[in-house]
């Protein structure tokens, strides 16, 4: 018997090969051949359910994802998995748990700061898992500002040791994931002091709990930091809160790569950017940038099947009601999120690229591209997480009252992803380090250095600043060369005038404050050019499969009009486009919705997520939708009895008018 498939119309009419779409997607052949087995393993694993998360209590959520995290582990070793299958895996677990941080920041943290020497001696026990790391930076009053943090080492040439200490309440470590129930280790980031000067923020090694029996070791305070946001989500994580009490470590244990403390206790720092340190940040930013594609297309894929399902109003003559994603209000909020989605992979895809290069370049000294890879992670990672996590959120408004069910998987979608905004750097932030990158090339524009890369079209900035978008016909809005001559001359005006305005203030940094909104805006306006010129650029290589191509195109452009509708007030202040030329844009933008509308449902089928994955009854491939909301109600715990527990305390004697006399 052919499975049930309420999507089987929708699927017929697709223009194009989801098959070959799944690889673009996937990003290789090879990829989505990973990417399928380990999706299907783990949702064929029993250990691996989530469907109870959200009514777990924080003990149980906190011991299954011990237990997840486990069992991973037993299955990477079972199965002899890559390095990269076992993120994949832990990836589809789907459960936010200390492992994140031990692969994702402890150990690229000693790759990247620590020596040969030290390399040698923690990551084999690091890659067996004999030790588990966490990477202990964030302070009780210290966050985006690095530099303020007030833990430090002192050098005690007598015993050849730092003195790690937390002077302060403020300077507990706190929000560090892992670290309040899990690692034995950590990077803290400390003060360095020798001979009683300060030398800045340095990464340490430490050892917090004993191996034999996992209890602190002495000077070490150590625990969780509370509930957080939503039901399951990021529950599962054990951030945490440490304290040093005069903990004492060998000298070899300061991660040395870029400078060192010698026996003598003589600081040496090495001719590289003392900015290294922040090096472990700048790769977790690119990966972030990567999942922020991944995020959302899950909740744009929620939202698309449920929007083909569900139908309200318009029916006629007693036939069936409208389907929802046929209204143009629907579209209009559902398709731009489906063309980000799109978009951030790609250039999801093209900043991995950018760090590899960049590492490369910097294991040979080669520093001069570091300013610019800071800039783009920093920047892609702001922009894309608030896109996405507004994404959700629309996403969820777009499935109605039903989007509110926990079953939809969208609640718990917003919760568990909502701290990207804030982690890693707060992304105000990360947008006026991005400001200050684009003021600094701005300023060097008149000493011939020539932009290169992101920045290159700086060096067109006297053409920029005069050109006239030639749009004179709607569908003139569809030439790549014309979408991006208007991004850039937005993003250059906004830049120059913030350049302009900058300049009135005899103190910079008094300037760079009074005009800081004014530069974030422009910062976005730069990584919004970032994010359409590599949509455009993926669409000049060979893309095979009947009709993929075009219906990237189609997205691409959605991509860009949207962003243009959006921001029109920008476009049209700085005179990059006229008013008349934005409204010929929202025309085109309606033509361009008509075209991806057939084609909604294969391309988030091109996703390939299992149900297990996707986590919602409304997202559901066969999209039965209402039977599973249905079931799903009676198996919440309040349905255990019809008469539910309190009735007699609480709701008889109300009806009974016995309140007065009630004992409550
Ligand atoms: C399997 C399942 C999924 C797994 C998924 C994988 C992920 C794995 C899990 C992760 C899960 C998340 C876990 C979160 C864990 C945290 O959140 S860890 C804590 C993160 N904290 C932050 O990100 C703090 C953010 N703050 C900063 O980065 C810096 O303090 C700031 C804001 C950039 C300021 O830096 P500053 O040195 O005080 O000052 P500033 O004068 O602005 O900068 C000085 C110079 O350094 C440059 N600079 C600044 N930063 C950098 C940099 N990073 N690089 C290069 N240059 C830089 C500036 O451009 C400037 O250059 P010049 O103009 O002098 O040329």
């Amino acid at each position: 018997m052919a499975a049930l498939d309420y999507h089987a119309e929708e699927r017929s009419k697709a223009e194009f090969d989801v098959e070959e779409m799944k690889i673009v997607w996937a990003g290789s052949r090879h990829d989505y051949e990973i990417n399928d087995r380990v999706a299907r393993l783990v949702a064929s694993d029993p250990v691996f359910r989530k469907d109870n998360r959200t009514m777990l209590t924080r003990k149980d959520l906190f011991k299954d994802t011990l237990r997840k995290a486990a069992h991973a582990w037993k299955r990477i070793i079972e199965l002899r998995l890559s390095e990269d299958e076992a993120y994949k895996l832990r990836f589809y677990v789907d459960q936010p748990a200390f492992t994140d941080l031990h692969w994702g920041m402890f150990i690229p943290a000693i790759k990247g700061q620590g020596t040969e020497e030290q390399q040698e001696k923690w990551l084999p026990m690091a890659y067996k898992m004999q030790i588990i790391g966490c990477y202990a930076q964030t302070e009780l009053g210290h966050g985006s500002n690095v530099q303020g943090l007030e833990t430090t080492a002192t050098f005690d040439p007598q015993t050849d040791e730092f003195v790690i200490h937390s002077p302060t309440l403020t300077s507990s470590k706190w929000w560090p994931g892992g670290l309040g129930k899990v690692s034995t280790h950590a990077v803290v980031y400390a003060r360095l002091i020798t001979d009683g000067k300060d030398h800045g923020v340095h990464g340490f090694i430490v050892q917090l709990r004993s191996l034999d029996d996992h209890s602190p070791l002495p000077g070490i305070t150590v625990g969780d930091i509370g509930m957080k946001f939503g039901s399951g989500a990021y529950n599962s994580m054990d951030n945490g809160v440490l304290r040093f009490d005069h903990v004492r470590i060998p000298r070899n244990q300061m991660l040395m790569r870029d400078s060192q403390v010698t026996r003598e206790g003589k600081y040496m720092h090495s001719d590289v950017p003392t900015q290294l340190v922040y090096g472990t940040m700048v790769n977790v930013r690119q990966k972030i940038v990567s999942n922020a594609s991944g995020a959302l297309s899950r909740a744009v894929c929620i939202a698309t099947r449920y929007s083909a399902v569900r139908r309200q109003f318009g029916s006629q003559n007693g036939g069936p009601e409208t389907q929802v994603i046929d209204y143009r209000t629907q579209q209009s909020r559902l398709f731009p999120l489906l063309a980000s989605a799109y978009a951030f992979r790609f250039v999801g895809e093209w900043l991995t690229w950018l760090y590899a290069d960049v590492t490369q370049r910097l294991q040979a000294n080669d520093f001069s591209t570091l300013s610019e890879a800071h800039a783009c992670t920093a920047g892609l990672k702001s922009i894309t997480t608030s896109e996405t996590l507004d994404g959700i959120e629309e996403c969820r408004k777009l499935c109605g009252g039903h989007g509110y069910l926990s079953s939809s998987g969208l609640p718990e979608l917003f919760a568990v992803y909502a701290p990207n905004c804030t982690y890693e750097g707060d992304n105000i932030v990360l947008l006026l380090q991005v400001a200050r990158f684009l003021m600094k090339t701005f300023s060097q524009l008149g000493s011939g250095k020539k932009p290169v890369g992101t920045t290159a079209y700086m060096g067109r900035a006297e053409h920029l600043m005069q050109c006239c978008c030639e749009v004179e016909r709607a569908e003139d809005w569809l030439k790549p060369s014309v979408i991006l001559e208007a991004f850039e001359a937005r993003a250059a005006r906004m830049s120059v005038s913030c350049a302009t305005n900058l300049s009135k203030f005899s103190n910079p940094e008094e300037g760079f404050a009074e005009l800081s909104a004014d530069l974030v805006e422009a910062a976005v306006a730069h990584c919004q050019l970032i994010v359409v010129s590599k949509f455009v650029e993926k669409l000049q290589q060979d893309i095979p499969g009947k009709g993929v191509k075009r219906q990237l195109e189609i997205l691409c452009n959605v991509y860009a009009l949207y962003l243009l509708h959006k921001h029109l007030g920008d476009f049209v202040t700085t005179g990059c486009i006229t008013p008349k030329q934005g409204a010929l844009a929202n025309e085109q933008l309606r033509l361009l919705y008509s075209q991806v509308r057939p084609n909604a449902i294969a391309l988030v089928d091109a996703f390939n997520y299992t149900d297990h994955y996707l986590g919602s009854d409304l997202g559901c491939y066969d999209g039965n939708v209402y039977q599973k909301l249905y079931e799903g109600a009676w198996k919440d715990p309040l349905n255990d009895t019809d008469v539910p527990d309190g009735y007699h305390e609480y709701i008889r004697p109300i009806l009974k008018q016995h309140i007065r006399t009630a004992r409550l």
